[in-house]
């Protein structure tokens, strides 16, 4: 039998919505979506040490956020009772450049990466689909990092079919504002009827992202950056915000329109990834 590896370490990248439709609501209250996800190349970076001691380390808190409801101790917790040897435990480190509860699905795809390395780390061999299963626990967003390539999603966001999306550089800008994406589902005036895609997913025009009237008329900043931003490119809220994405077609572009950004905002330039970088060298 092959040794465990004792460490590794884990990108996490960020994703964006391309577009998303919201098509009905269910009775439990969750929404039935249809999107289009692209991973971006900004990421955080998890490290994790396998222990013996049967526990799992937090050593990096994160602001606002308790280690009981930090994602990457959550997603820990689901496999702790899949373990071979009750003395497998984990230190585990985060290190955080995705904007927190901007749209850009950072928490989901910490905890992505976290159930691919404990499942990595302890032997548990499970599959993709598995960890997906176990990960939409946690959130909506989860799966798709598991799935690990671009992808058309329907349902909650667990329906997912791989796509590629056209390279493509971005513009992220974030707003300075943090929307609920809770509020924004329980929102009465959130548009939740749009009719499924029959056009084609990469046709900009015959899409949309069904929370953006509704957050740019709760949130002024939000109006705001994608009013400056839609001079430069075709623009786009992920989410349900508050970060805005314009589309470029290099590099070069996407620099120079950051170069003029108020500062008001914060931004960045982010490549488009239709392979998430979290299964690297596993
Ligand atoms: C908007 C997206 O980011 C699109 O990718 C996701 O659908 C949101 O995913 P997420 O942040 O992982 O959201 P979750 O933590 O699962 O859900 C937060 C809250 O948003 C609402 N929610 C979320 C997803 C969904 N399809 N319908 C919903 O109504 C629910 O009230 C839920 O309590
Ligand atoms: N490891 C984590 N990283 C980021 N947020 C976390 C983490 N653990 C818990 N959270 C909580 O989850 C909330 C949402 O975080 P996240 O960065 O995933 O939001 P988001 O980018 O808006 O995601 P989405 O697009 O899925 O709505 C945060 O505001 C925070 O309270």
């Amino acid at each position: 039998m092959h040794a465990l590896p004792q460490d590794i370490t884990i990108h996490c990248p960020a994703k964006l919505n391309l577009f998303l439709h919201i098509t009905a609501q269910r009775n439990d209250g969750y929404h039935e979506l249809e999107t289009l996800f692209q991973f971006i190349d900004l990421c955080d970076d998890l490290h994790i040490s396998a222990t013996t001691d049967g526990r799992i380390d937090l050593l990096t808190p994160l602001q606002d956020v308790s280690h009981e409801d930090n994602l990457v101790y959550r997603a820990a917790m689901l496999l702790m009772p899949l373990r071979k040897d009750a003395q497998q435990g984990a230190q585990i480190s985060l290190h955080k450049r995705i904007p927190m509860g901007g749209g850009l699905g950072g928490g989901s795809s910490n905890a992505a990466s976290t159930l691919i390395g404990l499942n990595q780390l302890w032997g548990l061999g499970l599959d993709r689909r598995q960890l997906a299963d176990l990960g939409i626990q946690l959130g909506a967003d989860v799966p798709v990092f598991i799935f690990g390539q671009a992808a058309f999603a329907r349902g909650v966001g667990e329906q997912l079919v791989a796509v590629e999306p056209a390279p493509a550089w971005y513009l992220v800008v974030h707003p300075q504002v943090h929307v609920s994406t809770a509020s924004v589902f329980q929102h009465p005036d959130l548009p939740r009827n749009s009719a499924p895609i029959t056009t084609e997913l990469s046709e900009w025009a015959s899409h949309r992202n069904d929370c953006q009237s509704l957050v740019a008329s709760l949130y002024p900043p939000v109006a705001k950056a994608i009013d400056w931003l839609v001079e430069y490119a075709p623009t786009r809220m992920t989410g349900t915000g508050a970060c805005v994405f314009g589309c470029f077609d290099s590099q070069a572009a996407a620099q120079k329109a950051l170069a003029a950004m108020p500062s008001a905002f914060s931004g960045f330039v982010a490549q488009g990834l239709n392979t998430s970088p979290a299964w690297q060298g596993l």
